[in-house]
């Protein structure tokens, strides 16, 4: 056989397809795998390609038949990067991702090569130290100084750094340089030193409990077993899951493999990566949007490598080049910043569980309230499904009751009712920490004029402007526009017109403040805490008892751990319920639920007082009752009967536009196209509820399939019938979360 002249490859860039690079002859074929990373020309710059293969992708993902672009004058790969080249799964992985979402193959690499373009930026020559020659020739001329510097080397088995020993022995670079052209020492590379140490297996061990422990040799048992497998991994708040699937990384480890744990939030990975030390004594990588260039490449280095054993991440960690990938965990698997929503728009969790399934080896989905996709693969038998169902050293799962605004209501133009203001005056009290959680940042969510009505809303969004008090502003909370809190209306000019309606989290401090007048309150929203140290600062105070009651956002509904806190009241409950989203009662019973599960995680139990106009409403009575798999079932059937997910498939095609007739136009001209086949059903177009979002106009279709249809063959034909203006984008939503 003779030698390809060619090879295709992959540039980060929107390319569906590989080009096609001529081998240089000074370049051996033999080591240009798939997955090298290579140097070429494009246009007259020069880019960081991968020498691609395509791989056969499932039926129903084979609809792209490709073959690489051919310059007419073929260029030529310039130098291969002096890396490992990227594993084979991952670049199957890319193509898997790619034709399941749609989206040109190249955007998927440019995920993966984020650490790699920083390795470029930087540039990295290798540390090097001196060592005695092998052979120490006879010098002519020696000296005092380069006597120390001979006696010093004698006998060491490492390299040392110029810098070192110029400063510890108190010579100067010149007597180092003249050794080494005499040709007495000899430059040598330091080891690496990997920043990511080794777990150790053994260095604080819990004792479980009988229902803990045989959650962990089942999931220990998986990844010794090494094939691809899914558990759901569900127990309430507080009943230790961390700990269990801790005991599956340690067996992984064990095991010599890579594990990947993933996190809705970066805001998480403070508090797991002090749980993973403490278990451990060493901390895991991280990898999220907040690393310097430095440790990115570091972190992404030391991936290739295999020189890291445990990486914890947001989303992009799953495009990581693990080549030695053994365990992947989903944490908090029910969380919607699972999804991806721009650029690549992904879910996280589904695509864990694809890449999981090429590397062969097991995932675990961890959640206290699963989503009803996870729940029903779980019932269905396609996941393994453990179950814990008591809390950690015998605490009580938190009484929940409902507070009806209808019967008890807050004083008029406040928000706090008096029964949760007497239960937070008891509890603070007796020592103990209250929360105040209510979903919805700033003061007030709508101004309007007292006089004429009319209501201030953000020009560039279909969306009311946010009183934010703090900053004296009015905030869009879609593109961020903002304008001084306007005097007089900017209507009908009536002076002190403006009224805020509705509350925001600084509104229930304001509140708070007057009400619990000695309370040492904290607030926790993404306005102040805007960074992973600020987080985690805020979780200090907590844990110290530096303050008493806490107000915050959906942030504080994640999997916190705070040991006095024992009271948490729902301003709004109801908040959430009202939407035409298809998961508007899941989303919010996992949210309420989630959130309640802070209150009493250790000796003293815990009370959640849910403020409510909605007393009967279902998802309150699940919460009381306390059965949320129950509601969950009864969820299921109800989408059943339409074929919504997960009994049929969902598509979103979001269309936005620079001018409203071009958004029409072209969303007029795809209905003209739609599919029609049986179990295949089209709604829209119609104007998205953001139908005007950061000066974009916006119209949406849904596509919604029957489970056995494959939909992405379906949209790849429908999409390819219309050629939109530059101006005009076409996103396509697979399984879509938002419905905005
Ligand atoms: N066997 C054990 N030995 C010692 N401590 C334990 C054990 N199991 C759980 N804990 C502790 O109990 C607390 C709750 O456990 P953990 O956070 O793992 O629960 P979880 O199920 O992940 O909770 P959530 O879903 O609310 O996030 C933690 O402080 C944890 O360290
Ligand atoms: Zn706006």
């Amino acid at each position: 056989m003779t030698n390809p002249i060619s090879l295709p490859v992959l540039l980060p860039y929107p390319f569906k397809e590989p080009f096609d690079y001529e081998i240089p002859q000074y370049l051996d074929v033999k080591i240009l795998v798939p997955g090298t990373l290579v140097i070429v020309p494009l246009g007259n710059r020069k880019e960081i390609g991968v020498i691609w293969q395509h791989h056969k992708l499932p039926k129903g993902l084979d609809f792209l038949t490709s073959s690489p672009k051919k310059f007419t004058k073929l260029k030529s790969i310039l130098s291969i990067l002096p890396l490992p080249p990227l594993p084979f799964v991952l670049l199957e992985f890319i193509d898997w991702v790619a034709a399941y979402t749609l989206s040109p193959s190249g955007s998927v690499l440019a995920i993966a090569l984020r650490g790699v373009q920083t390795i470029m930026a930087s540039k990295n020559h290798p540390r090097t130290g001196w060592m005695l020659s092998a052979q120490i020739p006879k010098i002519t001329r020696n000296t005092p100084t380069r006597e120390k510097v001979l006696t010093f080397l004698k006998d060491k088995k490492i390299p040392y750094t110029t810098q070192y020993l110029a400063k510890t022995l108190e010579v100067s670079a010149g007597v180092i340089q003249g050794l080494a052209k005499a040709g007495v020492i000899e430059e040598h590379n330091l080891p690496d030193t990997s920043l990511f140490l080794k777990p150790d297996l053994n260095f604080n061990v819990p004792q479980f409990s009988s229902e803990q422990q045989a959650a962990a040799d089942f999931l220990c048992q998986k990844v010794i077993q090494q094939h691809y497998s899914t558990t759901l991994l569900q127990g309430v708040t507080g009943s230790g899951k961390t700990e269990v699937y801790m005991q599956a990384i340690a067996a992984c480890v064990e095991n010599n493999k890579q594990i990947l744990v993933l996190l809705p939030e970066i805001a998480l990975s403070t508090q797991w990566v002090e749980r993973f030390e403490k278990r451990f004594g060493v901390r895991p990588a991280l990898w999220h949007s907040d690393l310097t260039p430095k440790q990115r490449k570091q972190t992404w280095n030391a991936i290739i490598k295999n020189e890291v054993s445990v990486l914890v991440g947001a989303r992009s960690a799953l495009f990581l080049p693990f080549t030695n990938l053994g365990l992947i965990v989903v944490d908090e698997e029910h969380e919607t910043s699972f999804k991806q929503e721009e650029g690549i728009i992904y879910h996280a969790r589904d695509m864990a569980i694809v890449r999981a399934r090429l590397s062969n080896c097991p995932a675990i989905l961890v959640s206290a309230t699963p989503s009803l996709e996870t729940l029903m693969n779980a019932h269905h038998h396609k996941y393994d499904h453990l179950v814990l169902n008591s809390r950690h050293g015998g605490a009580l799962m938190p009484d929940v009751q409902i507070v009806d605004l209808r019967i008890t209501p807050p004083q008029r133009g406040l928000f706090l009712s008096p029964p949760l203001i007497t239960a937070t005056q008891q509890r603070l009290k007796k020592g103990e920490q209250v929360l105040f959680f209510l979903n919805r940042r700033g003061y007030a969510p709508l101004t309007l004029c007292r006089a004429c009505g009319y209501r201030l809303e953000c020009p560039h969004c279909s969306a009311w402007l946010v009183e934010h008090r703090n900053t004296q502003r009015l905030v869009c909370h879609h593109c961020d526009y903002f304008i001084p809190i306007p005097k007089e209306c900017p209507h009908c000019n009536a002076p002190d017109s403006m009224v805020p309606i509705g509350p925001g989290i600084e509104r229930i401090t304001e509140e708070a403040r007057s009400i619990f007048p000695d309370a040492k309150i904290l607030v926790m929203s993404s306005d102040n805490l805007t960074s992973p140290k600020a987080t985690a600062e805020a979780i200090r105070q907590i844990d110290q008892q530096e303050v008493n009651l806490i107000i915050g956002t959906q942030i504080v509904a994640k999997g916190w751990h705070f040991p006095f806190l024992t009271l948490v009241g729902v301003i709004d409950a109801d908040l959430g319920l009202s939407g035409a989203d298809l998961r508007a009662s899941e989303k919010t019973l996992q949210l309420l639920h989630q959130v309640g599960g802070r209150a009493g995680r250790e000796k003293s139990p815990g009370t959640v007082m849910l403020q409510s106009y909605l007393a009967d409403h279902p998802v309150m009575s699940s919460l009381v009752k306390g059965d949320f798999d129950a509601f969950m079932l009864q969820e299921a059937a109800e989408r059943q009967a339409g074929f919504w997910p997960p009994y049929g498939r969902l598509a979103a095609i979001i269309i936005s536009a620079d001018t409203n007739e071009n958004a029409t136009q072209i969303a007029f001209e795809l209905g003209q196209y739609a599919p029609k086949q049986d179990g295949v059903i089209v709604l829209g177009p119609a104007p998205a509820p953001l139908a005007l979002l950061r000066n974009r106009y916006r119209q949406r279709f849904l596509l919604r399939t029957q489970k056995h249809i494959a939909i992405q063959p379906i949209l790849y034909q429908w999409l390819s019938c219309v050629k939109p203006k530059k101006t005009i984008k076409i996103d396509v939503d697979i399984d879509p979360v938002s419905f905005l």
